[in-house]
């Protein structure tokens, strides 16, 4: 039972023997089997007919176009040949035949993936049919001859050429298919080029236009030639077709190679021996016996000329440029131009005539050496580049003015490169050549694609046909266009390991077998035709039935009257208008695709990048943060070690300061920075900068530390002594009213106790502010930031000390005044309890006799010694050997100011 479901991209069926077969149909890029997305491009349904438009159907009548093998239906399609070649015995041998290729007709053809295709495992996975059928307008298995495969495809397309239409045949499909094979020919076996041109000149055997003054120009136009130009274009032609005969002649000793100049691919011998062994077109003899020039337009002889390019790495190369062995190592690229019309063609190229085929053989074999070939592990001789043999054929009217009764038809023959997967390719050369290949194939496919859509999709949302994609499709456009009629050749091999690449091209060509041809120059004529017969508001229909009754689509122009091509311009320039206004709504409708596309991916952009930012943002605060981080901990384990450092060295100081400091006698100087102090740095190691900085700072501290310590212990050892002397002057006072002449005296004594008592209190709060300073010292030099800062501290403590030194000397002046008062008020009070009889060397028991007066301590009482004593602690005075009064000094004693004695009688001893 037939089960048939329509798809949007192919049609399931189930054939005899159970299995799924996917038919190929037409449908869009990307197009859904039972929900899943399947990579074919665009495929058709050999099933479906195309269904004409309206429009197509007024424009050409059945039977204008008809082509070839008399296919009704199918007049207007583009014809798709698909040619499969046979395989060799390596092939064989190698296990390619897996009967993956079966031509179900002459029409139709089932694929069915192998067991190790990519197709199959797609299959095996339910995302892909395993099965496929494609239609085609003819299908030539493996035993097809070239003169059988010529006669049903390019024989017509001759006839048409010199009939004034121009037309195009590629080929197209996987490496090593056959292409150039099936285009050229190899020995005996003489390809579609070969024949044609053999052809061409049997029809147009004494037709020929002798002459070599008109030569095709631009797109489709003809230049009349000077004498010089004439003489310039035979030198050409002499000299290619003379180089290449020599160039054949010692291709016949057989070693030559040389470098193609492009991309340093060989021309090996064995190519010019395949070339050689097409040197004579060998054709059967009843072959085109039959192809006699009756068709041709009477009274018009025929210029034929010829060019040979390449599209190379979408380059373009002329083949004919220079004779192989004059051409420089770097060939010149060809530049693609528009005419005035839009018309895209090869800018300089080099147009050759020839007079017979065999010359027009010689000039293709002549292209050929230049040609790109290389070795790839699939061909060892495959085309790197698409070929592009164009035959143009002038039809003169030899009485008529030049130029405007010049004709001009083309016959153009490409044989594209093959496609192939580029991960097969090791050589990064082939690589490139396989991707530039690839990209131009797909490109056509896109365009015929696009053309299919809009053809199918008239008027609602036509495509741009991306002709300027790429330059393949630039120099083919016309004959996509109406200005011409493309045929495809499809060649396949049937090997197994290239099923998937056959299947990929068999789904491309699909695709171009539901094109439909465009109106040809040709139906002009049909075209006005059918242009008169559209209903018109004002239009007169009796000439209506007339144009309708006459057969002129094969006519001339001057068979319609005045009015009629008055009528057919009205129609023209309404038709003009109509396709401008629609052409501008489509711009607009691109414009504006292209706008909102252009935003989508901006904005898409910006979101990227704002993300990025932000992310990016994010990253490094974390890093800085980080960074600060660890900054900060390594600085506060520094700060902290430092202080550390700092403290046990204060704390070894005070130590040291406690057991030596204490005792006065000279001690030895301190180690400052003892090794074991200095943050464990052990012994022969130099210490850090840090270290080396504070240890300075540190010998000034612990010098003014010292020092400071020992003005506290002077400072609590006369503090001491007054609180001792101040009771017993108060006793003394409270005793005895001292006689009015002693009153001056005690009162002095008294302003300078006061005065001692401040400026022991002075005394006192310059301390605390000397401490403040040391702690400030210190501080600034545990954060080791300001030396200077230090410095200064320490100059203001230096100060300050300075001032306290100078306090103590007046206060010990002043106590020295106190003392003499005291001896003399002693003296006094002696004087006034003595007994006028006594005498004083009588006053022994209280020791104030004039012994006492004189300074003998030994006569005191023991616990008066202290009180005299201790206002000299450290300064006893002694006298040197001359008797002099000298002061003796402790280690610790500061210099004074240099400020006279208040008194000017007692001196502060300097060290
Ligand atoms: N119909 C055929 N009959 C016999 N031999 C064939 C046929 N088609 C191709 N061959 C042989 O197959 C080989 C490959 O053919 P060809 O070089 O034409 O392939 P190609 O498609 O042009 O490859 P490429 O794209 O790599 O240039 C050649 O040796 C050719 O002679």
């Amino acid at each position: 039972m037939a089960l048939s479901m329509a798809s949007p991209c192919g049609v399931l069926s189930n054939e005899e023997d159970g299995m799924a077969v996917f038919e190929s149909t037409a449908a869009d890029v990307g197009g859904r089997l039972n929900g899943v997305t399947l990579p074919e491009l665009s495929i058709i349904s050999p099933g479906l007919e195309h269904r004409p438009s309206m429009r197509e159907k007024t424009l050409v009548k059945p039977g204008v176009a008809r082509q070839g093998n008399g296919d009704e239906g199918s007049t207007d399609r583009v014809r798709v040949f698909l040619r499969i070649r046979p395989l060799t015995e390596g092939e064989k041998e190698r296990g390619e035949e897996q009967g993956c290729v079966c031509v179900q007709n002459e029409e139709s053809l089932m694929l069915k993936a192998p067991k190790d295709s990519q197709n199959m495992k797609c299959a095996e996975r339910g995302v892909a049919q395993s099965v496929h059928r494609f239609s085609f307008s003819r299908i030539f298995g493996p035993e097809t001859t070239q003169q059988d495969f010529y006669e049903s495809t390019m024989k017509e397309m001759v006839r048409d050429v010199l009939r004034g239409e121009s037309r195009l045949l590629y080929t197209y499909g996987v490496t090593n298919s056959g292409k150039t094979y099936t285009v050229q020919g190899v020995g005996r076996e003489a390809g579609l080029l070969p024949r044609a041109l053999v052809s061409v000149f049997r029809k147009l055997q004494g037709r020929l236009y002798g002459a070599m003054d008109l030569k095709p120009v631009l797109y489709q136009e003809v230049r009349q030639l000077d004498a010089g130009e004439v003489r310039a274009e035979e030198i050409r032609r002499d000299s290619l077709l003379k180089e290449e005969g020599g160039m054949t002649s010692r291709m016949r000793d057989g070693t030559s190679t040389w470098d193609s100049g492009i991309g340093g691919l060989s021309i090996t011998s064995h190519i010019a021996t395949q070339l050689e062994d097409s040197d004579s077109v060998f054709l059967e003899p009843d072959s085109l016996s039959h192809s006699g020039g009756e068709d041709l337009e009477e009274g018009v002889q025929f210029s034929v000329w010829v060019a040979f390019y390449e599209i190379y790495n979408e380059f373009l190369y002329d083949l004919l440029e220079a004779p192989p062995s004059m051409q420089p190592k770097k060939r010149a690229t060809l530049r693609l131009s528009d005419d005035k019309q839009g018309n895209p063609y090869v800018k300089d190229l080099t147009w050759v005539q020839v007079r017979s085929a065999e010359e027009a053989w010689r000039v293709l074999r002549a292209g050929r050496r230049n040609q790109s070939f290389a070795s790839t592990h699939l061909n060892h001789n495959s085309s790197r580049s698409h070929s592009i043999f164009s035959t143009r054929i002038l039809h003169v009217h030899p009485e008529a003015d030049q130029g405007q009764a010049t004709r001009v038809s083309e016959l153009s023959v490409c044989d594209l490169a093959g496609s192939e997967r580029c991960k097969d390719q090791r050589n990064g050369e082939r690589m490139k050549e396989a991707n530039n290949i690839n990209t131009s194939l797909h490109t056509l496919g896109r365009c015929i694609a696009a053309l299919r859509h809009n053809q199918n999709n008239k008027p609602r949302a036509p495509q741009v046909v991306p002709f300027r994609d790429c330059k393949l499709t630039r120099v083919l456009q016309g004959f996509f266009c109406g200005r011409g009629r493309s045929s495809m050749v499809v060649n396949i091999n049937p090997c197994a390991s290239t099923y998937d690449e056959t299947l990929q091209a068999l789904k491309f060509s699909a695709i171009a077998t539901q094109l439909v041809h465009g109106p040809s120059t040709k139906t002009r004529v049909a075209y006005i035709l059918s242009l008169l017969r559209e209903p018109q508001p004002h239009s007169n229909d009796s000439t209506l039935e007339e144009d309708e009754d006459s057969d002129g689509e094969e006519g001339d122009i001057t068979m319609f009257d005045s009015d009629a091509l008055l009528r057919a311009i009205e129609v023209l320039k309404r038709e003009v208008q109509r396709q401008r206004e629609e052409k501008e709504v489509l711009e607009a409708n691109i414009r504006e695709q292209v706008f909102s596309e252009m935003m989508e991916v901006i904005s898409g952009m910006e979101k990227d990048f704002s993300q990025t930012l932000e992310t990016e943002r994010a990253l490094l605060e974390e890093r800085f943060e980080d960074k600060i981080n660890n900054l900060q901990k390594s600085l506060k384990r520094y700060y902290n070690q430092e202080i550390e450092e700092r403290d046990e060295q204060i704390v070894a100081l005070t130590a040291a300061m406690e057991k030596r400091g204490v005792a006065l006698a000279e001690p030895a100087p301190l180690p400052l920075f003892p090794p074991m102090a200095l943050g464990g740095v052990s012994e022969g190691l130099a210490p850090r900068r840090s270290q080396r900085l504070a240890s300075t700072t540190t010998g000034e501290l612990s010098r003014v530390r010292a020092e400071l310590d020992q003005c506290r212990a002077e400072l609590l050892e006369k503090k001491q002594v007054l609180s001792f002397c101040l009771p017993e002057l108060r006793c003394i006072q409270g005793q005895r009213t001292p006689p009015e002449a002693s009153d001056a005296l005690t009162n002095t004594a008294n302003r300078k106790l006061v005065e001692g008592q401040k400026n022991l209190r002075r005394l006192r709060l310059d301390l605390q502010k000397l401490g403040l300073n040391l702690q400030t010292g210190e501080r600034a030099c545990c954060r080791n930031t300001d030396g200077e800062r230090l410095r200064h501290a320490l100059a203001a403590a230096d100060g300050t000390l300075a001032k306290q030194d100078q306090t103590l000397v007046e206060l010990q002046n002043g106590l020295l005044l106190v003392k003499a008062d005291l001896r003399r008020k002693a003296e006094c009070l002696a004087q006034m309890q003595m007994p006028p009889s006594a005498t004083p060397g009588s006053c022994k028991k209280r020791g104030c006799g004039a012994g006492a007066a004189a300074g003998n301590t030994d006569n005191q009482p023991p616990e008066k010694r202290p009180f005299f004593r201790s206002f000299f602690p450290q300064r006893t005075p002694s006298r040197n050997k001359q008797g002099r009064r000298e002061d003796q000094t402790t280690l610790y004693s500061r210099t004074p100011p240099s400020s006279p004695c208040p008194s000017g009688r007692y001196r502060v001893t300097k060290c």
